[in-house]
């Protein structure tokens, strides 16, 4: 896992994997079925990852051999939250990592004029005392970021009970987003060089949900 000296909440997971599965998705021969099936296993490997400090308590159970207080995730069970569309692509990949997950659902799109989140749907499941996954593979301007933790915290979700994970990241994006949040961990696969004049990340993948979906 890497750092970058401007960003302190931003981790970096540079685990050659998840580096070489995304060096595929950027390719724009790459095609819908392949991007999918790679967005699923990157997000199997972050989600490893992201997942590795979740507490721990015990429970006690008999083995064929013994009765043992034997470790399980403690608290209530996490809330993955896709960001849709894209956030789906990687939703379903932690779903496998942790069948059991809560999902909520935050529906926004880019204004392509102004940028700016518009949001069409949240549906959210119980939310005290539980941790949250927010998950959109794309943060560019981080309006779209900024918006869907916002949704959570006017909800008394705290901070320190989100993480965000993304795909790709523009620094443009985390420096809104860490204005915003400072106190909220960001995960990405890479911070990329710079947003172009449509505010599409460079070099990025180009546009997330038409790639997964094949739409355009
Ligand atoms: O950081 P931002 O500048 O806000 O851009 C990132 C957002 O743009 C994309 O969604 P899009 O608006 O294309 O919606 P879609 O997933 O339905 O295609 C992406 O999946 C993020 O949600
Ligand atoms: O590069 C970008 C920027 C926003 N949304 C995307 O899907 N890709
Ligand atoms: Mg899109």
């Amino acid at each position: 896992m890497k750092q970058d000296p401007r960003f302190p909440n931003l981790h970096i997971l540079d685990h050659p994997l998840i580096q070489h599965k995304l060096t595929h998705m950027r390719d724009k021969n790459t095609s819908t079925r392949t991007f999918r099936e790679l967005l699923r296993e990157i997000t199997l490997l972050m989600g490893y990852e992201i997942t590795r400090n979740l507490p721990l308590t015990t429970t006690r159970i008999e083995t064929p051999l013994q009765v043992i207080d034997a470790p399980i995730i403690a608290g209530k069970k996490l809330v993955v939250v896709p960001v849709l569309r894209a956030g789906i692509g990687m939703s379903d990949g932690l779903l496998e990592l942790v069948p059991s997950a809560r999902v909520g659902h935050i529906g926004v799109y880019r204004d392509p004029q102004t940028l700016q989140p518009v949001e069409y749907l949240v549906r959210l499941p119980d939310l005290s005392g539980r941790h949250f996954i927010l998950c959109d593979p794309m943060l560019a301007t981080g309006n779209s970021a900024v918006h869907a933790v916002n949704v959570l915290k006017q909800r008394a979700v705290t901070d320190e009970q989100i993480i965000f994970l993304a795909l790709v990241a523009a620094p443009e994006g985390i420096t809104v987003f860490q204005n915003a949040h400072p106190d909220v961990k960001v995960y990405v696969a890479a911070l990329d060089s710079h947003l172009n004049d449509h505010a599409y990340i460079v070099p990025g993948l180009g546009d997330a949900g038409d790639r997964l979906f094949g739409t355009k």
